[in-house]
């Protein structure tokens, strides 16, 4: 058995720090195991909601390539970068500069830039693209020039994450007293998106209506995010309204955070975290979200386990596309 976690939350939510998953017994043969390691997602899940999990399978080499391509992407001219704005892309992929989209209602703006990509098979060859079944979601990746690996480097990390996310969705099922393979027929489609992310300095304090990315909660059902080594940004909220450093842990460590789909599928029973970041360091920041949803056409509304007659049903049905397309529009402020 490995081990569970190094911080014990306190069951209110005012949780001091955040636990840490070991996720090798997930491939673990023996059932118990992997519902001994559901329990302790369930607890992170319902107490903080927030979790690293290590052991995730994704080799250094893989996110050195990705953090390195990035790197020169960013450092492109910003003519350069706009070519693929998102504006002209379909269905927001591609580029956003930094301040253009904004989080948190009320602030001025998210300093980071960002490219975003959905699922495509992983080729070699740029002409290979995915036809997309992700109805509201629709859209082919668009891939800048330069770098030349950039494609290759981004789609080997989003497979590997993905392989990692798939793992989690069986636990979560688990978790919530479902059959393991309750999401199966639901994530057939891989209708995850990820966005690369730049965080230029900000290394004072300049106005407090622009942080690195406003506080918010994600949309989707849970996000597994990779942050660059010796650099803190991340920080979420506790139920006292304390900020919490998540810091990124040395060596191969995955900060994973549950979204709004989760909470509504759970009826609120997992909880969807409000998190935010801002680099106040004299360095760039990166990080390398990968936003896991159930395919696009799924409905979501809260699940038998979750229900009862002294805890109702509190969100009525919407399709998965459609509830993340809503709430990209209104962070991109689109009508
Ligand atoms: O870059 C980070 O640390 C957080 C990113 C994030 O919260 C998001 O993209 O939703
Ligand atoms: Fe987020």
């Amino acid at each position: 058995m490995s081990q569970s976690s190094e911080a014990t939350p306190v069951c209110d939510g005012a949780f001091e720090s955040i636990p840490i998953i070991d996720l090798e017994d997930a491939f673990s043969q023996d059932e118990p195991t992997r519902r001994s390691l559901a329990q302790q997602i369930r607890m992170a899940c319902k107490n903080v909601g927030f979790f690293y999990v290590k052991n995730h399978g994704i080799s250094q080499d893989c996110l050195d390539k990705v953090l390195n391509a990035n790197k020169e992407y960013y450092s492109l001219s910003a003519d350069e970068k706009m070519k693929l704005h998102h504006k002209i892309v379909p269905n927001f992929r591609g580029y956003c500069p930094p301040m253009e989209a904004n989080i948190q209602p009320g602030n001025r703006g998210d300093f980071h830039e960002g490219f975003r990509i959905g699922w495509e098979e992983r080729s070699e060859d740029p002409r290979i693209q995915s036809t997309s079944r992700d109805g509201a979601m629709a859209g082919v990746n668009v891939w800048p020039d330069q770098p030349a690996d950039f494609r290759i480097a981004c789609m080997d990390y989003y497979h590997a994450a993905l392989a990692v996310g798939k793992k989690l969705f069986g636990l979560f099922a688990l978790a919530l007293d479902l059959p393991e393979t309750y999401f199966d027929d639901k994530t057939l489609h891989s209708a995850a998106t990820m966005r690369t992310l730049h965080y230029p300095p900000q290394p004072h304090a300049l106005d407090d209506k622009i942080l690195g990315i406003g506080a918010h909660t994600d949309f989707v059902c849970f996000t597994i995010l990779w942050q660059q080594a010796d650099i803190q940004a991340l920080q979420v909220l506790n139920s006292h309204q304390q900020w919490i450093n998540v810091p990124p842990l040395p060596g191969t460590l995955i900060v994973k955070f549950l979204g709004d789909q989760l909470a509504r599928w759970t009826n609120d029973v997992f909880k969807s975290t409000v998190h935010r970041a801002a680099n106040r360091n004299a360095v760039d920041r990166y990080s390398i979200a990968l936003f896991f949803s159930t395919d696009y056409e799924v409905n979501i509304e809260p699940i038998c386990t979750c229900v009862s007659a002294e805890s109702p049903a509190k969100y009525p049905a919407i399709a998965a596309g459609e509830y993340v397309k809503q709430r990209l529009t209104a962070m991109y402020n689109e009508s």
